[in-house]
């Protein structure tokens, strides 16, 4: 018998009427014959609410504390939901984390999922019940309490539907599907039929708060069809699903993302030598911070100036710790900003299309915005403008790639059961102990956890040289025009690197092919006021695969392996699924060696 996971956000399930109906919805699924299987999030802004109570009492409530309070919204929704599903004359039974043997690891407020044990929730679908379970939560192997992080829920659903082996995973909640930006600030956004897991990736790693990001890194590497659709209509949503079967042919933007309470902090006049780089992200990671958009541009006089966006939140703790960093690494200072936000393109026609970045630039320039920041990755790129243009430049960017007209590129319904999506092969499928039930999916999972890092690859690419221009004003505009005379070139540009600018000057770095390094370099003089340089070959170097930013190590196990080595960084850029620096062409081949080794993969 098909197993569908159906989870119900906080809005699905914000006052009884509401309940009901996401009852009837688990209801009719189980009446085709389906087994069903909810998750369901805390009520309404309960999570919010009770956070707020938290800090009436303390401002620095313990962690642990937090966990307990917390949870307890979700538990109040999976009672109610179980008797509204018996109230309608159908058997259910509720479950907590802990009573579904969850267990995550003890970072209190953003535990990690370790494994599941699926035998309960089995035993009860095998008796034809609807097994209704609290999302956010788990326990620690000391049975305490602990929350996956705001938003968790979808992480719960996912990894359930990755553990049972559900044919697919639904999410319902208050928009029918994922659209080409936030609607609720850009109400021409358009609806998306299908979008890829990577770029699903980006875009909520990016700010599209409507899948919580950990959960499409499960689905990725399960192979989980995701809908996202509205838990108040039956029109169909959007499919999260593999490459193959996301792929629209002839855009280059599939949407934009606005992360809107960002802080920046820069590191001046870091030693360019290896390992200085490896030491400051050393210690952040040891805070357990995670830091975003990491930009360290081509040094001038022996020094170089590293840059990084972490939440407005994490701003007063990262900033200890990027402080004691500097000092050990015997940088000159540390500045920050705490009134910044990013904007952000995705879509896997970037990895075809010249002209993305001259497109968003321009639109930026047009808008009258000043790019503090940049930087991209094969299927992204990211801007840094301060907070208060922010929303104009979001709105400017999804004018210029025409997503509004998303509805006038139609793709076809997707079916699951003709899905050529698979989990990734380097992850070893769900394995479950024999001694189950009969068959039904029982057992543990046995893998070391079921949200560790996967490194799909490392990568060397040897087919690229570098451009830098030093000194560049920075004002609307400038970047706009460097590439679209670039683009006019025909010259496909991949990584561009800017970092913020000190006393209204900045350096802007980018890569293209080897042969059309002359071209682009003639191509950009007549604009560059001060000086260029030009390396005609590089080594860029990457590390690939799934969790890449959630996991705050993997830069630095990265900057550490080449600091080992003595190799020296001149370019980093970073995404949620791609680690990416540059490096001298004559240390490639050894900078591979030492990567494959560092993140045990065989050459
Ligand atoms: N690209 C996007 N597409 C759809 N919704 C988005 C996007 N980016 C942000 N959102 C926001 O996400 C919200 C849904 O997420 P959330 O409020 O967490 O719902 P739930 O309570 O169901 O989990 C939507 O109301 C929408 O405003
Ligand atoms: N209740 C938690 C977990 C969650 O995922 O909620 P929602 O599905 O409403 O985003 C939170 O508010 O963060």
């Amino acid at each position: 018998m098909p197993l569908l996971v159906q989870k119900f956000g906080g809005t699905s399930v914000a006052d009884s009427n509401k309940i009901l109906a996401a009852a009837r919805r688990a209801i009719q699924a189980h009446q085709r014959g389906d087994r069903v299987l909810v998750v369901v999030s805390a009520r309404g802004h309960t999570t919010d609410e009770l956070i707020a109570l938290a800090k009436e009492i303390t401002d620095r409530p313990p962690a642990r504390e937090m966990d307990m309070l917390l949870s307890t919204g979700e538990q109040v929704s999976v009672a109610l939901m179980a008797m509204a599903i018996e109230s309608l004359g159908v058997p259910a039974i509720s479950f907590t984390g802990a009573q579904i043997g969850l267990v995550t690891d003890s970072y209190y407020t953003k535990a990690r999922i370790k494994n599941i044990s699926s035998d309960r929730m089995a035993q009860a679908l095998a008796d034809g019940k609807v097994v209704i379970v609290a999302g956010f939560q788990g326990v620690d192997e000391n049975y305490n309490i602990t929350t996956l992080g705001r938003g968790g829920s979808d992480t719960t659903a996912v990894a359930l539907a990755a553990v049972l082996g559900a044919g697919a995973c639904e999410i319902y909640t208050d928009v029918d599907g994922v659209y080409t930006t936030d609607p609720r600030i850009v109400p021409e956004a358009g609806k998306i039929a299908r979008i890829s897991y990577d770029e699903m990736l980006e875009l909520a790693s990016l700010g599209a708060g409507v899948m919580h990001s950990r959960s499409i890194e499960f689905a990725k590497k399960y192979g989980v069809p995701i809908h996202v659709r509205s838990s108040f209509s039956d029109a169909p949503g959007t499919w999260i699903v593999g490459e193959d079967d996301a792929r629209r042919l002839g855009v280059a933007v599939t949407g934009a993302a606005l992360a809107k309470d960002e802080a920046r902090i820069t590191i001046l006049g870091v030693p360019d030598r290896p390992g200085a780089v490896h030491s400051i992200f050393h210690r952040i990671a040891k805070a357990n911070l995670v830091v975003d958009m990491i930009v360290q541009n081509v040094g001038t006089d022996g020094e170089t100036e590293v840059s990084f966006t972490v939440a407005k939140g994490d701003l007063a703790e990262t900033l200890v710790a990027a402080e004691a960093a500097a000092r050990a690494a015997g940088a000159r200072g540390v500045t920050h900003d705490a009134e910044v936000s990013k904007v952000s393109v995705i879509g896997l026609g970037m990895r075809t299309h010249t002209g993305v970045a001259t497109a968003m630039f321009r639109a930026i320039a047009d808008a009258g915005i000043n790019i503090q920041m940049i930087t991209t990755s094969e299927i992204k790129i990211s801007i840094l403008v301060e907070r208060s243009s922010a929303v104009a430049a979001l709105r400017a960017v999804h004018r210029a790639f025409q997503l509004d007209q998303v509805h006038a590129f139609p793709q076809p319904d997707f079916s699951p059961e003709r899905s050529t999506t698979r989990a990734m092969t380097l992850v070893p499928l769900v394995e479950v102990d024999s001694g189950g039930n009969g068959g039904q999916g029982g057992g543990t999972v046995r893998e070391q956890g079921m949200e560790d890092l996967v490194v799909a690859g490392v990568e060397l690419d040897e087919t690229q040289g570098r451009i830098t221009l030093f000194d560049v004003p920075d004002r609307p505009g400038y970047s706009a025009r460097v590439f679209a005379a670039i683009a006019e070139a025909g010259v496909f540009v991949d990584m561009i690197v800017q970092n913020v600018s000190e006393d209204g000057r900045t350096n802007l770095s980018f890569t293209v092919p080897r042969e059309a390094v002359a071209r682009a370099e003639a191509a950009v003089r007549p604009i560059a006021g001060g000086q260029v340089s030009v390396e005609p070959a590089m080594a860029k170097l990457s590390v690939i695969g799934v969790g890449m930013r959630t996991h705050t190590g993997v830069a630095t196990r990265m900057f550490g392996a080449l600091a080992d080595l003595a190799i020296n960084i001149n370019l980093i850029n970073t995404s949620e699924i791609r680690v990416n620096v540059g490096t001298d062409i004559d240390t490639g081949k050894a900078a591979l060696e030492c990567l494959r080794q560092a993140f045990d993969l065989k050459g």
